[in-house]
């Protein structure tokens, strides 16, 4: 995250590290808790790792450097990838991970709701981006969680921003004509968490962008609620006859 500051404990409870263990254990992804069995993230996280064995997600914590070989993570059992994905830029960059079991709830980790297809429409006004990714386009990760309010953009100024590319219709741009603050490295597959009437949504998952922070490279988020119908099919126990 471009231009933030240090979330508190307990703030982002649903926002969770997707650490992969390939040559060594690292920090991936973010991605968000949305049931006691369930993390939603973006395609391009997981899409080249889909054996569901390397991935330790880790939840309830604040800081990486919680984590040692001796701090409780969650396994996964099937990780469930859009069919239409090809590319973060083309749009579809969304994937869900089946936890081995269905964790418990505590005031650390709690999942955040999802905005129903109906809410396609709603311009919400107090949107947050999270994430231990980079403060800068040549930085590290970083410890402490990291938030950044931004600003929610109309698709069309977002297509004038990015006239090389199609801005698809299932997403939505995020951040200040000025830049300074947006995601960054290490971010992607987070919410974009957006405060609505008392309650906190899912409104994006955290996808590509021209450079951090960038003036007039808004992020470009997944656009969750055009994803309901997807993430009910897939998440939903139909009965396996
Ligand atoms: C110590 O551990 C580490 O350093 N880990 C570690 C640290 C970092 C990374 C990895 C591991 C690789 C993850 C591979 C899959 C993910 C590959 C793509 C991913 N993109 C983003 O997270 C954000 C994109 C992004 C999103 C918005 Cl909305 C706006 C601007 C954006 N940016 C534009 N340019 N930079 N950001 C990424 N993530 C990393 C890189 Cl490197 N790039």
């Amino acid at each position: 995250i471009v231009g933030g500051t240090d979330s508190s404990p307990g703030e982002w409870p649903w926002q969770v590290s997707l650490h992969a263990r390939l040559s060594r254990q690292r920090h991936l992804c973010g991605g968000s808790i949305i049931s006691t069995q369930w993390i939603l993230t973006a395609a391009h996280c997981v899409a080249s790792l889909e054996n569901p064995n390397i991935w330790r997600i880790y939840a309830g914590i604040l800081r990486q450097s919680e984590i040692n070989e001796d701090t409780p993570f969650f396994k996964v059992e099937e990780i469930i990838v859009h069919s239409q994905y090809k590319y973060a830029h083309i749009g579809y960059d969304i994937a869900l991970m089946r936890l081995a079991e269905p964790m418990n709830f505590t005031d650390l980790q709690l999942p955040i709701c999802l905005p129903s297809k109906e809410d396609t429409n709603i311009f919400y006004t107090d949107c947050w981006v999270i994430g231990w990714g980079y403060r800068k386009e040549k930085g590290r990760v970083q410890d402490i969680l990291q938030k950044a309010p931004v600003p929610f953009m109309s698709k069309e100024e977002c297509q004038a921003r990015y006239r090389k590319r199609r801005i698809g219709d299932k997403v939505i741009c995020a951040g200040y004509d000025e830049g300074g603050r947006d995601a960054c490295k290490g971010d992607s597959g987070g919410p974009l968490s957006c405060r609505h009437e008392e309650v906190w949504y899912l409104v994006g998952i955290t996808s590509w962008g021209e450079g951090c922070a960038r003036p007039r490279q808004p992020g470009v988020y997944t656009k969750v609620a055009d994803y309901s119908d997807w993430i009910l099919e897939k998440t939903t126990q139909y009965e396996h006859h």
